[in-house]
């Protein structure tokens, strides 16, 4: 059976369509969620793609994590449903309370585009099963509000438990790593049961060769969709 993901979107949401994309070449069928509904019901999994959901306002994904739509998501994830935050999803996870931290203003308090080098540092979820730990990836990472920081005792559970999923690295994609100044480092985290992950750059823009990053081949991204479309569809079908 084909697995089910719904993709949210937001008034502001910019990437639900890539999302939905990608989950589309992944193997499973997208369903489109829209942020005012709380009906979840036929979904498997869900994405909060990227974007600028209500404009950004007050802080990047607070107001979209008090959406009625969020409401249903984190008694989902909370259930045990897999769920993955990418950018302002990212930012809407940790709004919402399902994973630790904030996203505030870059360093440089500037907006960053760029193709960026990451390190997977825990394939404990489904969203990463797909890569070996340690291995390098290109993602584009395109935001303003990227600078992950934590409370110290969040850190450290996050650091101790190896919750850190993704970091910046930055030996060969132009040079630097962590350009938005974030925590350790951190471009992603995962929940403790591995469902829940977070990450603040891209994976829906690169699953094609075409469009992808030419540094890493274009489809670096692609894993993260189909290791969940394959645990998903092992999990409808049994
Ligand atoms: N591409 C994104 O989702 C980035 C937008 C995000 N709200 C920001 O920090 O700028």
């Amino acid at each position: 059976m084909t697995a089910r993901i719904g993709v949210i979107t937001f008034p502001g949401t910019l990437d639900d369509v890539d999302a939905a994309r990608a989950v589309r070449i992944a193997g499973a069928e997208p369903v489109p969620l829209w942020h005012a509904d709380s009906e979840l019901s036929g979904v498997d999994a869900v994405v909060i793609p990227g974007g600028f959901s209500y404009g950004d306002y007050l802080r990047a994904g607070a107001i979209a994590a008090q959406a009625p739509m969020m409401r249903a998501v984190v008694d989902a994830a909370r259930g045990g449903m897999p769920v993955l935050g990418i950018c302002n999803g990212f930012q809407v996870l940790c709004e919402a309370g399902l994973l630790p931290g904030a996203l505030v203003r870059n360093a440089g308090l500037k907006f960053i585009c760029r193709d960026q080098l990451l390190r997977v540092e825990s394939t404990d979820t489904v969203w990463l099963s797909g890569y070996r730990a340690g291995q390098q990836i290109v993602i584009p990472m395109k935001n303003a509000e990227g600078r992950y920081v934590a409370l110290p005792g969040d850190l450290e559970r996050l650091e101790g438990e190896g919750l850190v999923a993704l970091r910046y690295v930055g030996e060969t994609v132009a040079g630097q790593g962590n350009w938005n100044g974030s925590m350790n480092d951190i471009a992603g985290i995962r929940s403790a049961d591995g469902r829940v992950l977070g990450m603040m750059p891209h994976p829906e823009h690169a699953v094609e060769e075409l469009t992808g990053p030419r540094a890493g081949g274009g489809v670096d991204g692609l894993a993260m969709f189909t290791a969940a479309v394959a645990a998903l569809t092992t999990a409808v079908t049994a």
